[in-house]
């Protein structure tokens, strides 16, 4: 690149949800190079202009919106016009290539048929950035707008093209400045399905970036102070340090005995420890089918630890003998989370156990909203009251099923809990003779239902549509929400909601299924979706699974039907999306050790086949987060809310979805897991659930929820929703939606 032996590299980010896939793939192809990410608004141009000539490049990454709008591409659209004398080569990618050609006099138009997650064939004649390139490369497309430089040509050259026929004709695919060290692409040179020309055209630009400093014989301003001060924060990867020490070296067993003789079910077990018998607080996370693996159940006592918070207070509460509030000062929820984990992290328990005690519980979708720096809709125009947006509980005894080899271990964090663990061992045992059957109880209520309206939903799938053809996002998850009422639980009988959630699990049964009460608050799951797991550190590996691709079960639709159904571009190109973002996001977090191990695999459900990826991650060997027992963690809370659940990019696209949706979220499209004192955890995408929250006086003794009709009722809300695309049918994605729902109305007996 530059003289130097270190190229410095400084990537703009326009909050595309694929920044760091990009620079992932900049470093593979510049192994050596320092990378910084700064946002394109982060820092007014006058004072960015200043900065560029520490830099050997310049990449400009893609990005919603159009670039003809200044919020949209910020400090970008002054890149091309700097003076010589701090000219530095830029690469642009998208919107970035959009930018240099209207800055240049070219005409912005919309694609008649836009591509998104669309994989196309690149045609070129192997100049500049395509030298050694394949013809007819294969590359992913993400946009909705295109450029026509027709009236640009003085400036601007052609270097490759897409033929997408009669569709949108010829589409400009790569281009140069024809003066200046300027080079793009229309498509995306970092997703996961473009082929191995996406490393070619960077490392090209690279080499074309080096003869084009040696030409000039310039040489770069040397990395001084102000630099550091400006920009340091900016380098990637992060190279974080354990954000807390742990506080404790000596380390303590966890109490533990393993029973391997008993048959029983996790819904046995729950029973056994008593789920039926009060309403206190009460956790379940249940494998319910493959491929979960585990069931963790808690046995909570008063005097369990809690932890409650409402998005965007400064204070939590943590309630153990009393509720107390805790200012947060210059901390944030999350990082005071990780602080008082630390306390625990003494514990050392059954390396084959994943869960040895730990906080369990959710964070709903709108505390991760509110990460995101996105405001909160509907909350913020009805300021109404709401239960905790995170509630946890620590679980100091648990009881945990491996399915695959039987063992029941019963585990406790206090000391000398000798005592305990034998009581549990014996009501597991009684329970093992006795044989009690666990089979749930028939409703015998007919609940009120309260769908949301089919000509409303299809009319926003539609107005969601408009957005994708604007340019303003690639794909957005829609959802509506439903009510059900039942007549309230007055005597553990069949209304209960345990007996709801046995319904739920028999008639769908799912791996990362989970019933939750906690407060004022149940919930009932049938989860087939994992969001992040993370293994114990060292050698931590991270794994997230998302689902995207929906076709309903029916004597008609096989296994061969759905996988013809599955495999088109348009469920593909759902699913493509995702992934890219999944992995953006876990990159921003580990680092470059990111692969996607499993790539739109059909996994068949009660009354579904989904299409599932894979995609893991580990801290690279050289960064101390080996032995970050917060990696996860912080993991969680920077690629909240799940991708599968907004769309891409999610900052867009959840500002927009909270413009075609009448509610707020809640539990629905957030996460219910665990984070375990040894640093593991596993996190399910809240859908195919349902909850309620009662009446109840929250510990911060402000707020108070009302139930309707004199607390005769139990109200319980399910969300469903479906990922829309420019390829979505209005109608069939009303279907697809309420075939989710029903897998779960169908626990109400209606
Ligand atoms: C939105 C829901 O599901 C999400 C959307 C999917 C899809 O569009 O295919 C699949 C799984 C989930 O990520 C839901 O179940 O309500
Ligand atoms: N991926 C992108 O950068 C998209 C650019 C622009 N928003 C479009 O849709 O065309």
């Amino acid at each position: 690149m530059d003289t130097s032996t270190q190229p410095r590299i400084l990537v703009i980010d326009s909050y595309d949800s694929f920044t760091f896939n990009l620079a992932a793939l900049v470093l593979k192809a510049t192994p050596n190079a320092k990378l910084y990410i700064i946002k394109n608004d982060e820092l007014p141009f006058d004072e960015l202009s200043t900065f560029l000539p520490y830099f050997s490049a310049v990449i400009v990454g893609p990005g919603p919106g159009s670039p003809l709008y200044p919020n949209d591409v910020g400090v970008v659209k002054h890149l091309w016009h700097v003076a010589s004398d701090i000219l530095v080569p830029i690469f642009g990618v998208c919107l970035g290539l959009q930018s240099l050609a209207v800055e240049h006099g070219a005409t912005l138009k919309r694609l008649n048929v836009v591509k998104h997650g669309q994989v196309s064939a690149i045609s070129h004649h192997g100049a500049e950035i395509f030298e050694d390139v394949p013809n007819n490369c294969l590359a992913v497309r993400y946009h909705s707008l295109h450029v026509d430089i027709t009236n640009a040509t003085a400036k601007l050259e052609e270097l490759a093209w897409s033929d997408d026929g009669m569709e949108n004709g010829r589409v400009v695919m790569g281009l140069r400045h024809k003066f200046k060290p300027f080079w793009a692409v229309q498509y995306h040179p970092e997703s996961v399905c473009t082929d191995s020309n996406g490393v070619s055209v960077i490392q090209n630009f690279c080499r074309l970036a080096t003869r084009w400093w040696a030409s000039t014989k310039k040489t770069r301003i040397p990395w001084d102070r102000a630099a550091t001060e400006k920009l340091n924060h900016a380098a990637w990867p992060h190279r974080s340090t354990p954000r807390h020490l742990s506080y404790n070296v000596q380390k303590l067993p966890v109490c533990t005995r393993i029973i391997s003789h008993l048959n029983l079910s996790s819904t046995q077990v729950a029973e056994a420890l008593g789920v039926n018998e009060s309403r206190d607080d009460f956790i379940l996370l249940d494998s319910a089918s493959s491929p979960g693996r585990y069931c963790i159940i808690g046995s909570l006592h008063k005097h369990s630890q809690r932890i409650s918070y409402h998005a965007g207070d400064s204070y939590l509460v943590h309630s153990q003998f009393c509720d107390s509030a805790i200012s947060l000062e210059s901390t944030d929820f999350w990082t005071w989370m990780s602080r008082f984990m630390t306390f625990f992290d003494h514990w050392v328990g059954d390396p084959r156990i994943p869960f040895w005690g730990g906080f369990v519980g959710y964070i709903n979708y709108e505390l991760a909203v509110k990460e995101l720096q996105c405001g909160l809709k509907h909350r913020d125009a009805e300021s109404k009251q709401v239960a905790p947006d995170a509630n946890l509980v620590f679980v100091e005894r648990s009881v945990v099923i491996d399915n695959h080899t039987g063992n029941i271990s019963i585990q406790s964090l206090s000391f000398d809990d000798d005592k305990w663990i034998e009581e549990v061992a014996c009501a597991l045992e009684r329970t093992a003779t006795v044989k009690t059957h666990s089979m749930s109880r028939k409703a015998k209520y007919s609940p009120e239902i309260q769908y949301p309206d089919r000509e409303l939903y299809i009319s926003r799938v539609k107005l969601a549509q408009e957005y994708l053809f604007a340019g303003e996002s690639y794909e957005l998850c829609l959802t509506a929400r439903t009510h059900i009422k039942v007549p309230k639980d007055i005597d553990g009988a069949s209304s209960s909601s345990w007996e709801l959630y046995k319904r739920l699990k028999e008639v769908n049964p799912a791996p990362y299924a989970a019933y939750l009460r906690l407060g004022s608050t149940t919930l009932a799951s049938s989860s087939p979706e994992r969001f992040l797991s993370y293994s114990r550190p060292p050698n931590q590996k991270l794994q997230l699974r998302p689902i995207k691709g929906t076709v309903r079960k029916g004597a008609d639709v096989t296994f061969q039907e759905a996988e013809r159904i599955l495999r088109s571009p348009k469920e593909i190109g759902e699913n493509l999306m995702i992934v890219d973002l999944i992995r953006h996001d876990l990159h921003g977090v580990v680092g470059q050790n990111v692969e996607c191990e499993e790539f739109c695999s059909i996994e068949e459900y009660e009354t579904l086949w989904q299409m599932v990826s894979v995609i893991e991650g580990e801290p690279s060997s050289s960064t101390p987060e080996k032995s970050n027992m917060q990696l996860g963690w912080e993991m969680l809370q920077r690629s909240l809310p799940p991708g599968s659940m907004t769309g891409a990019p999610k900052k867009r696209s959840v500002q927009i979805l909270q413009d075609l949706e009448d509610d707020e979220r809640d539990l629905y499209s957030g996460v219910v897991g665990y984070w375990d004192v040894g640093g593991a955890g596993d996190w399910s995408v809240v859908i195919r659930s349902c909850f309620k929250h009662d009446e109840r006086v929250f510990p911060a003794g402000d707020s108070m929820l009302t139930a309707k009709d004199g607390n005769q009722f139990d109200e319980w809300v399910l969300g469903s929703g479906g990922a829309i695309t420019a390829l979505s049918d209005p109608v069939a994605e009303w279907e697809e939606m309420m075939v989710k729902l029903k897998s779960v109305v169908r626990a109400f007996n209606p």
